[in-house]
């Protein structure tokens, strides 16, 4: 066990006298009449020095080594017989021992948390207990069931397969950016859920020792959820861990949710630079001086990266102008850059199904056809952004994007059959090379594609036999938990949707063929959520082709149709109204 000696290095700062101190990664665990008490906040570098006997018993100089424990066998059940612990350590906390156990009536394996307490002190937790009971998210550690047992509160838990996301930290030395934005949108999720009851539940104790992680999925959950109030219950008055506490937590005058903001912009810190906050500081009590003084963690100063810095310091900020944990979200360091994946391709490998998925984000996907040989990755990027169902700050890497899969594609063709002229595209061939502006289109098809002024003609129906779609474009919803995907669903901007079978949303009166031409249109749009602006837009378009009524418009020709100028949407719906109108009138 390694020695702790009180360190005294001239701070005359509160609680020094009696700091305990292994170094800068300790934890404050409790405050006994002034005294620190701290551990060493891994399990497996347990050198916890409690002042209080009761809990040192099996705190000191305890390595908990998994390996002993060849044979799992049931060690005592739950008073309702649905737990069985088990023999195996998950982990050793200053105040829990973590049993793994099963749950029978699931099957699943459960964490079974030993809380050493009183009988008055857990009926006194029985408002927490019925709240800690309510709270159901992806991101927080589930709360099974619990019960009073010798002495101690026993409560069963979600099991995590894999550790803090402080140990998987050290692990990875330092996680690459996209993962840090994947765990902490986890952890702002779960935040955001906390705080957003009523009244706010605060965690009190986020750190990266308190957030879990099931590498498995790489699922990341907050927990020690609620035992901030049961630590208070002992003898000793807990103050958290300090590197991590707001400056207001350490003063008597209150505090609000905030105070997890703090910690979380601590645990970022932690994550970017791969060191504890605070490392400089040799005990809590410097800490304590350097918050109080809003002088930030030296390990800030590593910190390149603008957009995290930004973010980092606005969760460090004072109480009232720190963001809130949906605030957070929106932050320009956590907005997700989306992927263009490629869901199907028929066997020519020219007409492709794509999508652009915005991983971990409840954004909506958006899904579009794509001919290889009429489509260009600008027009149809463009035309999605025209139609709103793309933010136009994404033009470039979705651009870019479907020119990787293209080349991806072209490659591969090109590998299984090299005399294949048509697949020696014009794609760009080095992998930075800049997306295409409009007008250098990597066109395969001399006769240009389905946009613009294109002799080629498009077919508009998507159940097409010839399969000349060109590019459609089908928004779908996040398939939510308890929720069957939607199939086919198409959806506007925002939350506006009309669903498969959106012909029912379109006009159903028929119109006579010298119905002008506006007011077709316009009730088109609305019916498709598309607003009166975009309406007058088409109007003007059909006019500058002389197409002033109903009846002109049903005059086209289908080639005719592909002059007009309008998006592939726009057209699409115009002549489905149409068609509708035809058939239900
Ligand atoms: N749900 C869980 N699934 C798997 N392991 C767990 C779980 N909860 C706790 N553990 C393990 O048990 C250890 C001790 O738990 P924990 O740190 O929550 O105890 P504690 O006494 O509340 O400590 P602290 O107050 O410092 O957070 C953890 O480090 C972890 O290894």
């Amino acid at each position: 066990m390694a020695d702790h000696h009180p360190e005294n290095n001239g701070d005359t700062s509160l609680h020094e006298e009696s700091a305990q101190y292994q170094n800068g990664n300790a934890s404050v665990h409790a405050e006994i009449n002034n005294d620190l008490v701290y551990r060493m906040p891994h399990y497996n570098e347990m050198y916890t020095h409690h002042v209080d006997s009761q809990y040192s018993t099996y705190m000191q100089n305890e390595f908990v080594d998994l390996s002993k424990h060849d044979r799992e066998t049931v060690i005592e059940e739950s008073p309702n017989q649905r737990y069985a612990k088990l023999n195996t350590v998950l982990g050793k906390g200053a105040y829990k021992v973590v049993y793994k156990a099963i749950d029978r009536e699931e099957g699943y394996e459960v964490a079974w948390n030993c809380f050493q307490t009183t009988k008055a002190e857990f009926n006194d937790l029985s408002q927490e207990i019925k709240i800690l009971k309510q709270v159901r998210h992806p991101n927080i550690i589930n709360f099974h069931d619990c019960w009073y047992k010798d002495a101690e509160f026993i409560f069963v838990t979600e099991l995590m397969t894999s550790g803090t996301l402080r140990e998987y930290i050290r692990k990875l030395s330092l996680p690459n950016m996209k993962i840090v934005k994947r765990w902490s949108r986890q952890i702002l999720k779960g935040l955001i859920y906390l705080h957003s009851h009523n009244p706010p539940i605060i965690h009190r104790d986020i750190k990266c020792d308190n957030i879990f992680i099931n590498g498995a999925h790489g699922e990341v959950k907050i927990g020690d959820m609620g035992t901030a109030k049961m630590k208070l219950g002992k003898k000793y008055t807990v103050i958290g861990t300090p590197e991590f506490m707001a400056p207001e937590m350490y003063e008597e005058k209150g505090y609000n949710e905030k105070v997890d903001i703090y910690a979380f912009g601590m645990c970022l810190l932690e994550m970017v630079t791969g060191e504890y906050p605070y490392g400089e500081c040799k005990n809590a009590a410097q800490i304590y001086k350097k918050v109080s003084q809003a002088i930030k963690p030296e390990s800030l100063k590593k910190v390149q990266d603008p957009k995290i810095l930004d973010l980092i310091n606005n969760c460090l900020a004072p109480e009232n102008e720190r963001y809130t944990a949906q605030q957070i979200m929106d932050h320009p360091f956590l907005t997700v850059e989306p992927e263009v994946v490629l869901m199907t391709a028929d066997e020519t490998k020219t007409q492709l199904t794509l999508q652009v998925v915005f991983k971990g984000m409840d954004k909506l996907s958006v899904k579009f056809e794509f001919n290889v040989e009429r489509d260009t990755a600008e027009e149809v990027v463009n035309e999605m952004i025209e139609e709103q169902v793309l933010q136009d700050n994404y033009q470039q890497l979705i651009t870019h994007e479907i020119n990787r899969i293209l080349r991806d594609i072209s490659k591969q063709t090109n590998e299984a059959d090299p005399n294949k002229e048509e697949h020696k595209a014009p794609w760009p061939s080095q992998p930075g090379t800049p997306p295409f502006h409009v007008g250098m289109s990597p066109n395969l098809n001399p006769h240009k594609s389905s946009h613009g002024p294109s002799p080629t003609p498009i077919n508009l129906e998507r159940d097409s036999p010839n399969g000349t779609i060109a590019s459609s474009y089908v928004q779908s919803q996040p398939i939510m938990p308890n929720e069957s995907p939607r199939k086919n669903s198409i959806s506007g901007p925002g939350s506006q949707e009309w669903s498969q079978d959106y012909e029912d949303a379109l006009p159903v009166k028929e119109y006579p063929d010298e119905t002008p031409i506006e007011q077709f249109v316009h009730d088109t749009a609305l019916a498709i959520n598309r607003d009166t602006e975009k309406a007058n837009d088409w109007s003007k378009k059909l006019k500058s082709q002389d197409i002033m009524t109903v009846g002109d418009l049903r005059a086209l020709m289908d080639e005719d149709w592909g002059q007009i100028g309008l998006t592939v949407f726009a057209l699409r719906a115009l002549k489905n109204a149409l068609h509708v109108t035809k058939s239900k009138g």
